[in-house]
């Protein structure tokens, strides 16, 4: 892998938090005790699954297919629940305008849960064919591979709690009752070969009845709602612009699966909300700068391997906990780095601090995302597999380090991730030490 196409994952990765990135062939928590993680790259490994409600013929499949076709660079794949729909038996066959489609058994949701846990663990599945005109699946199975984007679309796929679990983001395609109708006579009546009659009868007994008591209900789940389906080619633009945000994400974290994201929340953002607001008073910016960066050494901290120890309480009882990892400096590059000293002192009692000054040629004044990030790696002899990210001509121009640093695990502190060559250059740095 080279820097550029790295330096361009993070590109389009603007507001990703980076944490804990430490690099391949690393040795990671060998202590005893593994820390718990709760890592973001375990969720960001799962596929992104988008979930597509609304009534019948809102214009569902046809959104489906203009996100797909505007994904097409991408691993997507499109799951209807119409593959779902339960067989009918004889005697439901004989008497088949009285069976109620739009009704929530109507389907087979067990199946469709098995389905989408394959797909989301990353198992291909053989989804049956549904045929609408006779009622049945076909012999035919349709295979889907697993992808990086799921898309599950269907009238009711809101409805049951387990299926909406599944689900990243939730569209609801809203369009008006008589474009419906008009649509689903035309589509009735031209591809499922069916009586204009039977098509009106079904929907003022089943299809209306049943978009009043189970659809509708179901759009307040909706993350997102699309007003006139596929005509809102806005509306399909921001979806697909935000799922390449995620997917973004989603592939820093395939190539690095050390690389740790904070999960953004109204917090976080709040805090950058402030700090790039360019009214923010100085005290203000520096206040949420800390508040920040103290979020990103603590979550960085959390990935240091841990050992069991165990502690007698003020009642005598014996508590079974872990110790922190002691052997730790810091190392922060001259001066942006300094920015993040305070947060590591106020939580690493007594931690020792290194210096490096970096003179940066060479990125042409180029802005990447600006996040606050934090990198800890274990020892400086561990970074010999980094020389092919060393691209650039720049000089280490000081260096105070503690004399044992190879011992320790080192926090290095860098705030600003502009263009990311100071720190790939400090990879290299680290290559030339060993
Ligand atoms: N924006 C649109 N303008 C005109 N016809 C449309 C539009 N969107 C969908 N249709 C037609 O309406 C019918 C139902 O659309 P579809 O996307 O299959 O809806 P759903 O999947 O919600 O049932 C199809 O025949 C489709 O070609
Ligand atoms: N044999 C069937 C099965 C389903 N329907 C109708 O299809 C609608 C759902 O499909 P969409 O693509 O429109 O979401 C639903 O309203 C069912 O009534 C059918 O007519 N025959
Ligand atoms: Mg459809």
């Amino acid at each position: 892998m080279d820097t550029k196409s790295a330096v361009e994952l993070m590109e389009s990765s603007a507001e990703v938090h980076f944490s804990g990135f430490h690099m391949d062939g690393f040795e990671q928590r060998k202590a005893s005790i593994e820390q718990p993680t709760t890592s973001e790259t375990d969720m960001y490994k799962q596929p992104f699954v988008i979930g597509v409600a609304g009534g019948a013929a809102s214009g569902k499949t046809t959104v489906c297919d203009m996100i797909i076709q505007q994904l097409h660079d991408q691993r997507v794949v499109l799951v209807n629940q119409d593959s779902f729909y339960n067989n009918l038996t004889e005697e439901e066959l004989t008497r088949v305008q009285d069976y109620n489609f739009d009704h929530p058994d109507a389907f087979d949701t067990e199946q469709l849960l098995r389905v989408m846990d394959k797909l989301k663990h990353g198992e291909a599945v053989d989804i049956p064919k549904y045929d609408f005109k006779s009622y049945k699946s076909d012999d035919m199975l349709r295979r889907v591979n697993p992808s990086d984007v799921i898309i599950l679309e269907g009238i009711l796929v809101f409805h049951d709690p387990r299926v909406r679990e599944l689900m990243n983001m939730k569209i609801f395609v809203d369009t008006d009752a008589d474009v419906r109708l008009a649509r689903r006579i035309r589509r009735d009546t031209t591809e499922k070969g069916r009586d204009i009659g039977a098509v009106l009868d079904q929907y003022s007994k089943f299809v209306k009845p049943a978009f009043d008591d189970f659809i509708l209900p179901t759009k307040k789940y909706a993350d997102i709602i699309i007003p006139r389906g596929g005509d809102n080619h806005v509306a399909i633009d921001l979806i697909v612009q935000h799922i390449r945000t995620k997917l973004g994400q989603h592939d820093l974290c395939k190539i690095y699966p050390n690389l740790y994201v904070i999960q953004s929340t109204f917090q976080i953002r709040g805090m950058h909300t402030l700090i790039r607001d360019a009214k923010t008073t100085k005290h203000d910016f520096v206040f949420y700068s800390d508040r920040l960066i103290r979020l990103v050494v603590e979550h960085g901290l959390g990935h240091l391997p841990f050992t069991e120890k165990q502690v007698i309480t003020p009642t005598g009882s014996v508590y079974t906990g872990v110790d922190f990892c002691k052997r730790l400096c810091g190392v922060s590059v001259i001066r942006s780095g300094e920015s993040m000293e305070n947060a590591l002192r106020a939580c690493c009692k007594g931690i020792k601090i290194g210096k490096i000054l970096i003179h940066r040629e060479g990125d042409n004044g180029q802005q990447v995302s600006s996040s606050a990030s934090m990198v800890w790696y274990k020892s400086l002899f561990h970074l010999v597999i980094l020389t092919s990210y060393a691209l650039i001509n720049d000089q280490l121009i000081y260096e105070k380090l503690p004399n044992d640093i190879s011992d320790r695990h080192v926090l290095l502190l860098d705030p600003i991730l502009g263009t990311g060559l100071s720190f790939f250059f400090v990879l290299k740095l680290q290559v030339c030490v060993a």
